[in-house]
């Protein structure tokens, strides 16, 4: 069923749902799912609303108008998606293939609802599987010397695709702050670590030598700081003393799969609302 998602955070006061709700009531409004999230901490309000399309006497551009007033009596920063308009996403990946491979498969039988607008590397391993699905496969080798012309291919293609995600999907380079900066929370990364455990390179490494008894994995948005971004989605699998680096990482993969896939389908849900360097998933 074609949904419009409001989602919403402004300063936390009595009133707010009242007004929401009482608007969307007065336009015949049909609510199907209703968050709401009042936080102690930092003295906002969180809210996501999902409303039957053709419950409204009018469409996207129209509702905008509408609530403008609402949103700006109450300092709302605020966002009204249409389920009808699928998000471009942009893969990228290096030489692992499993998370890429999942999300492709993921897309490929309709689980994630999304358009995949092209798939991004620093190698080449993965063209055949990626034009297996009809998808664009671009290769931007990145010099280590210099790396700004990859970059600045990366940031071209990105913007010729109308990328509205970005998905590093074990892309194993770092990201330039112009580009972090361009697509703030925009860009999700799965980090092969339960973090803040083990930011940086070689986690699983790092993992068995301090002798864990659970690895995970954490899908974030990426920033110029490295694994520091707003957290999406964590989940861990338990490993023992009797587990080799190569069993962990076997494992570890699994959960990378599975964390990448759901961060990404609560982004394209409008689930997730940043707030700092924290955020709200409803
Ligand atoms: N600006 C950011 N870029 C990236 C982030 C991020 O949070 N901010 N996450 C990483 C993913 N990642 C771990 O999950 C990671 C990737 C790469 C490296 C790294 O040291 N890369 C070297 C090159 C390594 C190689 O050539 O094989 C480098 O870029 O110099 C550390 C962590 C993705 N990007």
């Amino acid at each position: 069923m074609r949904t419009f998602r409001l989602v919403i955070a402004c300063p936390d006061r009595v009133g707010i749902v009242a007004k929401v709700s009482n608007f969307l009531a007065s336009h015949n409004g049909w609510i199907t799912e209703a968050s709401h999230h009042s936080d102690n901490l930092s003295g906002w309000f969180f809210m996501r609303h999902e409303i039957r399309a053709d419950s409204l006497p009018f469409g996207i551009e129209a509702f905008r108008e509408a609530f403008a007033p609402i949103a700006e009596e109450f300092s709302m920063n605020w966002r009204i998606t249409d389920t009808a308009q699928k998000k471009r996403v942009v893969l990228m990946a290096s030489r692992e293939s499993h998370c890429l491979a999942d999300l492709l498969h993921r897309w490929h039988s309709d689980e994630l609802d999304c358009e995949i607008s092209c798939v991004i590397s620093n190698h080449d391993d993965l063209r055949s599987m990626v034009e297996w699905h009809g998808i664009p496969y671009y290769h931007v080798p990145v010099n280590p010397q210099d790396k700004e012309p990859a970059f600045a291919e990366v940031s071209r293609l990105v913007k010729q695709h109308e990328a509205e995600v970005v998905v590093l999907a074990r892309y194993m380079q770092i990201l330039p702050p112009e580009l972090c900066s361009e697509y703030a929370h925009k860009v999700i990364n799965i980090h092969h670590s339960f973090l803040p455990s083990f930011v940086g390179a070689k986690p699983y490494h790092q993992a068995s030598l301090r002798g864990v008894k659970l690895i995970g994995a954490t899908c974030h948005y990426v920033t110029e700081e490295l694994d520091a971004g707003p957290i999406i989605e964590q989940d861990v699998v338990r490993v023992s003393h009797s587990d080799s680096i190569e069993d962990m990482v076997r494992f570890g993969r699994d959960v990378e799969k599975m964390v990448l896939a759901r961060g990404l389908r609560y982004h394209l849900e409008d689930r997730v609302l940043v707030h700092g360097n924290k955020t709200v998933v409803f």
